[in-house]
């Protein structure tokens, strides 16, 4: 679907699953204990190329909407739930940006959650098809492990925006 929706030839489509690891990760979160915060799971972008999620009908997901709110995601059995991530925004020369979320517990009941999580099992690079004048290429290709291993340094956590710190191209010293 995204690679028509751009107009990528689909054989990209193919080589670039060929070339995707999955990673299954299931969470449990806890009702937190007196005076302790609510916070489930800090507010981040995933690093993945998309994520897909399904949870037990606990509420507790929340995704940030383009003016900063914050919104609850309600859960049902038969709902998955797609977000795109860093590696997405790098392919799509920041057509296609992740979305942001977290995990407040405010039910009195143990919220449980599963994950699907892609990973580029070589360099991830952006789609020429998506680069011009217009959209001069904004990232360089990166290894998506690597990128893994700099996501909690201290360098990371201390930028705007960690995939820009790790690859971006900054245009802006050129006249
Ligand atoms: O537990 C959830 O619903 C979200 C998990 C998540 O965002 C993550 O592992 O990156
Ligand atoms: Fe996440």
């Amino acid at each position: 679907m995204v690679f028509d929706g751009y107009g990528v030839d689909k054989r990209h489509c193919e080589s670039l699953l060929e070339l995707t690891n999955y990673m299954l990760r299931s969470f449990k979160y806890r009702l937190p204990h007196m005076n302790e915060s609510n916070l489930g799971l800090f507010p981040h972008t995933d690093t993945t190329y998309f994520s897909i999620l399904h949870q037990n009908n606990v509420t507790g997901l929340q995704i940030k909407l383009k003016n900063g709110e914050w919104v609850d995601v309600y859960p049902s059995h038969s709902m998955f739930l797609i977000l795109a991530g860093d590696a997405f925004k790098v392919w799509s020369n920041d057509r296609i940006r992740p979305c942001e979320h977290r995990v407040i517990i405010r039910e009195k009941k143990e919220r449980y959650s599963m994950g699907l999580f892609s990973f580029g099992r070589n360099m991830v690079q952006t789609q020429e098809e998506l680069i011009d004048e217009e959209h001069p290429k904004r990232y360089k290709p990166f290894d998506h492990y690597g990128y893994l291993r700099f996501y909690r340094t201290e360098k990371a956590l201390k930028s705007k925006c960690r995939i820009k710190e790790y690859c971006g191209i900054d245009y802006s010293d050129e006249n």
